[in-house]
């Protein structure tokens, strides 16, 4: 039966209803204690294996010209590492046999970033599989001083996981196997470069989520989306890394490996090690395995697409979502209509209600769906009935839930098929979070094609994009330092949750004191003293 919320709800705002196999949600493995994998029986291996260049469900690394070299298109200049020579290959084919790539077409894709802005030249890819190769491969390029770029499935936004030159890169597309499995706690251990949507499927079969989800999922590694910080889409009901993640293994520039993969959910001995990993994005060490808690499956989703007349309406829709759905608020987006439009245009999606100047994603997540329905039914129609929503739909079949979550997952996707994107991803107080798209709207004149507004807005985090036909320097002048300063100006930050990378590194200063800054060059100093470990980012650019 359709069950019925309320009359006089617009026509378009339907249940979509379940067809729900029996067990298929929430349903803990009966299994208990931990499914470490025993001695000589070969470790689950997930998929993902090769460099993979693919984030979400399609991109746009085989289409295009040819990306220029970052060292051309960007004022940088090469530190004095050694280069690689015939010497050096054979001892990387010593260390990884079979798994030292210097084909140039192979190496094309590790080079390039998803986003074909960035390109480096490096000449060589080594694919270890287990830690103590990490460990060999480390060793013998600080010795050599080699410099290394280590790179998991290569999704990142801000030019963090190419090469900037001819750094060797060290990929863990290979380092891909499920180390344990707590079926009690809900504690996974695993590789270094694990996708995250296998790991995701692995866990969900036992009746676990990853708390971890982004539009990349396809593509990017566990380790770097650790190395990354990655925030995500569920930040906002399970927190980030910085508390799912119980512990890591790192190995250090000079071959050390630190071997913190703890599981214990409470260990106060002293300074918390991993967190130094934890969005380093490889500058102070190569993370190869990762100890992360799981929360259970909820037992029912819903999602609600919602259409809002304006960013005060969106804004109240969050609190009324607070308010009123409380534990069970999972996630809460957002995008303007140029997003929507875009979506359309480019992938082809249906737009599932009536146009609007902004739409809202609203998910709960709990463990009895009649709950959670009457929660959510109250909540729309007082919603709808208040004018702070005009129109909207709502899923509970995950088929259907997917499709809602597309529109707002694959607009990195319609945007980089727009032509060339400027990306800027910052946190800033609700109240300012739109303003900073309608002062650039109002700034900018062509070669701008579009300027969209979306993002995680119960986190506070505005994705800022501006599209042009191709790169043009006079409207990066527009847009930096404008973005920052404005940023700055609220006590924002200048990266929300994409890091610093490449691109971001002369903007730290907009978001950090002099003295954080400081600090930050000397934890490199120790941990990489001669700085082979992902030169040219994260940190601000040397005078
Ligand atoms: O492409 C972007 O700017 C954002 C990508 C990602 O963080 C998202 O939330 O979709
Ligand atoms: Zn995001």
């Amino acid at each position: 039966m359709v069950p019925r919320l309320s009359s006089g709800w617009p026509s378009r705002l339907f249940w979509w209803r379940a067809a729900r196999t029996p067990g298929a949600h929430g349903q803990p493995s009966t299994r208990n204690g931990a499914s470490r994998v025993p001695p000589g029986v070969s470790p689950r291996v997930l998929a993902g294996g090769g460099p993979a260049v693919r984030r979400g469900s399609s991109s746009p690394s085989s289409r295009g010209p040819e990306v220029a070299l970052t060292c051309e298109r960007y004022p940088v200049r090469r530190l004095p590492f050694s280069v690689v020579s015939e010497e050096d290959l054979a001892s990387f084919e010593r260390i990884v046999p079979g798994r030292v790539v210097t084909d140039p077409e192979e190496l094309e894709a590790s080079n390039v970033d998803w986003l074909r802005t960035m390109r480096g030249c490096s000449k060589v890819l080594l694919k270890p599989r287990t830690t103590e190769e990490v460990s060999c491969i480390l060793r013998y390029c600080h010795g050599r001083n080699l410099a290394v770029n280590p790179q998991g499935g290569n999704t990142g936004l801000v030019g963090g996981s190419v090469p900037v030159f001819d750094e060797v890169i060290l990929s863990t597309a290979l380092m891909n196997q499920v180390i344990s499995f707590h079926s009690v706690s809900g504690t996974l251990v695993c590789q270094a470069g694990c996708v995250l949507e296998e790991l995701s499927r692995y866990v969900e079969e036992r009746g676990f989520v990853v708390p971890l989800d982004l539009g990349a999922k396809g593509s990017c590694h566990i380790g770097g989306n650790l190395a990354t910080n990655a925030g995500g889409l569920r930040l906002l009901r399970y927190g980030s890394l910085r508390g799912t993640v119980l512990g890591l293994e790192a190995v250090l520039a000079d071959g050390t490996v630190l071997n913190c993969l703890t599981s214990l959910r409470k260990d106060n001995t002293g300074y918390d090690l991993k967190q130094l990993f934890i969005g380093s994005e490889g500058t102070l060490g190569v993370i190869t395995a990762v100890s992360i808690l799981c929360p259970p499956k909820p037992g029912a989703v819903n999602v609600a697409f919602l259409g809002c007349p304006g960013f005060a309406e969106v804004l109240q829709t969050f609190s009324a979502c607070k308010g009123m759905l409380g534990e069970i608020l999972s996630a809460f987006e957002f995008m303007d209509a140029e997003c929507m439009r875009l979506v359309q245009h480019h992938l082809l999606l249906a737009c599932p209600v009536q146009e609007s100047p902004f739409y809202v994603l609203v998910e709960t997540s709990g463990s009895r769906a009649e709950h959670d329905a009457e929660k959510l039914g109250g909540f729309l129609d007082q919603a709808l009935g208040s004018g702070l929503v005009t129109d909207g739909t709502l899923a509970t079949d995950q088929r259907k839930v997917k499709m809602l979550w597309a529109l707002r997952e694959r607009i990195t996707e319609a945007l980089s098929r727009d032509g060339h994107v400027y990306k800027y991803d910052v946190s800033l107080p609700l109240d300012r979070l739109y303003d900073l798209v309608t002062d650039l709207r109002a700034r900018l004149r062509p070669p701008a094609k579009h300027v969209v507004g979306y993002g995680h807005l119960g986190d506070g985090n505005l994705h800022l994009n501006v599209t042009a036909e191709a790169f043009s320097a006079p409207l990066l002048g527009d847009l930096e330092p404008y973005v920052y300063e404005w940023t700055a100006g609220q006590r924002g930050s200048v990266s929300a949750e994409h890091g610093v990378g490449f691109r971001k590194r002369g903007a730290l200063g907009y978001s950090k004191p002099p003295e954080a800054l400081q600090l930050m060059q000397q934890l490199k100093t120790l941990l990489d003293p001669k700085g082979i470990l992902n030169p040219y980012k994260t940190l601000p650019v040397q005078a």
